[in-house]
């Protein structure tokens, strides 16, 4: 029977063996005969005859970019105060100057410990690089993680779909997709992430209970950070690690939080910045490993347990509970690795996109109204869940999600290395390069999006027509969670996250934004330099108020019954700065 079939037949029954027996069969199809076409597809992509304008295009090293001096190449322009003409910029005012001086391609090379990058702005080239990537696209990005992975073969044997390549990527990507990308298999997950999000919801009603003004505390973010933690551990493990629990503070998921957040600011020192790490062990490295391992250990110990329960059969395996219950029917390894990347992936990701929604909902109360109307007509009352049902019909959610992503994405660009010589910018590049898409900036520009400043979900909405629908935009242009094959495996949990909390949020509160405008700032992801300090209206403050003496519950007993009122102040570590500013604290 047809796999897609089988899928649809038998998901409503019992969806866990329906998942097993889909993967078995799935991964002995592409035992044999699949895997054969797809080395052969591979093959065929891999060879060396080169583009019919080759011969026309200018040679690879015509490619304008900073020229590098001879001993010091490039480097000096990021580190040298005054003359170096990238000190002290961050990665996007890096691109915004290369693409001014250079135009739509350059190149960057000189940089200690770094490869040449080759940088794409025009989205004609994005895509000849994205249709040109084969069917296993190639993407060396992270050399730090790559090379910490290889340290602790030995504690985790697969290197994980972040640092796989080829045939070896493809295999692990073809298990995990049908439980990771499927929709029908992730919408199981509603109400967990239901769950969560009400979590949050009452943190927030607590938080703004600390504050007569309704101001949410500076480490706001961070509150968003352990929503984001919370669903993570909820979709892989069905663990909840607690972190979102009034009144009580846990130390070793804020603790993971700090190690995310810690490791993307390192990882712009070793894989974005010069640096001489592959050669000596710098203090950043010696950092960088500590913060890896303490997460590896944790991780891997909620994991082990979990899987412990399963083997003592603990679980109803006729249920679908987490993802790594359903991966691990097929293969433990990567079942075990993959979870573990989730863990390390889904957190500081989509808490910056629930945080950079809130901003934007916030600063546009006209928008914000649009989605509270889409909100209060799919919750009937503040406390409803949000279902299956309402995410087939929250088009408007979808719609700020979006534009969010457009605004903010996470990431500066997709990264490729070239499988086959191509012509990129009407110059020659050789198979086995780097090449870097900076969406980032071209989605915030105006002659691919109108009003490109400004917040707009209805561009992403079917019924809008005219200059403002992205039917007109080059999709190329817009790529938050990356193309092809290789995009994000996570990105149908990151909306179905992101979608529930946003629903229940605005349904439950009015968000103000009385500051400046927020700043942004780009280094291994993009993200707010700032606090996010918004404001709750006091319209429903009052509102919940009268709710809480409707129902008997007088502030003064809410806060009693709900724990210490000083408990964030004395007992929670400081917040994580974003962006410009280090973590303020040593975690180890
Ligand atoms: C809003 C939240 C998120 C955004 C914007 C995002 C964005 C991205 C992007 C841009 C890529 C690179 C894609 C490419 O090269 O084409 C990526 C890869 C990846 N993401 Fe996410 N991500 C998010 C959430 C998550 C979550 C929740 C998980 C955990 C399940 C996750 C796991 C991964 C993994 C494992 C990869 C590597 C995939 C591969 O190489 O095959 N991401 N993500």
């Amino acid at each position: 029977m047809n796999t897609k079939r089988l899928f649809a037949a038998t998901l409503k029954n019992n969806p866990m063996k329906l998942l097993m027996s889909t993967q078995t069969e799935f991964v002995e199809a592409l035992s044999d005969k699949k895997l054969q076409h797809y080395r052969n597809l591979n093959a065929l992509e891999n060879n060396d005859t080169k583009p019919f304008d080759w011969e026309q295009a200018k040679a690879f090293e015509e490619i304008p970019g900073p020229k590098p001096l001879p001993l010091v190449g490039n480097t000096w322009r990021f580190l040298l105060p005054k003359v170096g003409n990238f000190y002290g910029m961050d990665i996007l005012q890096i691109h915004k100057q290369m693409r001014q001086q250079y135009g739509d391609i350059t190149i960057m090379k000189g940089l200690v410990g770094l490869q040449p990058i080759v940088v794409l702005f025009n989205p004609s080239d994005i895509e000849k690089l994205h249709r040109n990537e084969g069917v296993w696209p190639t993407r060396h990005g992270l050399p730090s993680f790559a090379h910490y992975r290889k340290l602790r073969k030995n504690i985790l044997s697969s290197g994980g779909l972040i640092c796989l390549q080829g045939e070896e990527w493809f295999k692990f990507r073809t298990v995990v997709n049908p439980i990771l990308m499927q929709p029908k298999n992730v919408i199981h997950y509603a109400d967990k992430m239901n769950f969560v999000a009400d979590e949050l919801v009452d943190n927030i009603k607590y938080l703004s209970e600390e504050n007569e003004q309704g101001q949410m505390p500076d480490d706001f973010h961070n509150e968003l950070y352990k929503w984001s933690l919370e669903s993570i551990g909820v979709v892989t493990m069905d663990t909840h690690l607690g972190c979102l629990k009034r009144g009580s503070v846990n130390e070793e998921a804020q603790k993971l939080i700090y190690s995310v957040l810690r490791m993307f600011q390192l990882m712009y020192k070793l894989d974005v910045m010069p640096s001489v790490w592959k050669y000596i062990s710098t203090p950043s490295w010696k950092e960088y490993v500590q913060v890896l391992d303490f997460m590896l250990k944790t991780n891997l110990k909620h994991i082990n347990r979990y899987i412990e329960k399963i083997e003592k059969g603990e679980i109803d395996n006729n249920q679908i509970t987490s993802a790594l219950h359903q991966m691990i029917q097929i293969d433990r390894n990567t079942a075990t690795a993959m979870s573990v990347d989730m863990m390390i992936a889904g957190v500081d990701t989509t808490g910056r996109v629930l945080a950079a929604a809130l901003y934007y909902l916030a600063k546009n109360p006209d928008k914000q109204e649009l989605l509270r109307s889409e909100a209060n007509n799919l919750l009937k009352v503040k406390d409803a869940p949000v279902t299956k049902e309402t995410l087939s019909k929250n088009v408007y959610t979808k719609a700020v999600v979006k534009e969010t992503t457009r605004l903010s994405p996470i990431a500066i660009g997709n990264l490729r290395t070239t499988k086959k010589d191509l012509v990129l910018g009407g110059y020659q590049v050789p198979s086995g390069t780097d090449v870097l898409t900076s969406t980032l900036m071209l989605s915030q520009q105006e002659e691919h999006f109108p009003k490109a400043k400004e917040f707009l979900p209805e561009r992403w909405l079917k019924t809008t027509t005219g200059e403002f629908s992205h039917k007109n935009t080059n999709p190329f242009v817009f790529a938050p969670f990356g193309f092809g094959a290789r995009s994000c495996i996570g990105k149908r949990f990151a909306n179905l996250e992101l979608e529930t909390a946003l629903l229940k949020i605005i349904r439950n509160f009015e968000l103000q934004w009385p500051h400046e405008d927020m700043v942004f700032y780009t280094t291994t992801l993009h993200g707010m330099a700032k606090p996010l300090k918004i404001h709750l209206g006091r319209g429903e403050l009052g509102a919940r108020e009268e709710e809480n003496q409707v129902r008997g519950l007088l502030k003064e007993d809410f806060r009693e019954e709900k724990g210490p009122e000083n408990r964030r102040k004395s007992q929670e570590p400081p917040p994580p700065t974003l962006g410009r500013e280090e973590v303020p604290f040593r975690i180890f």
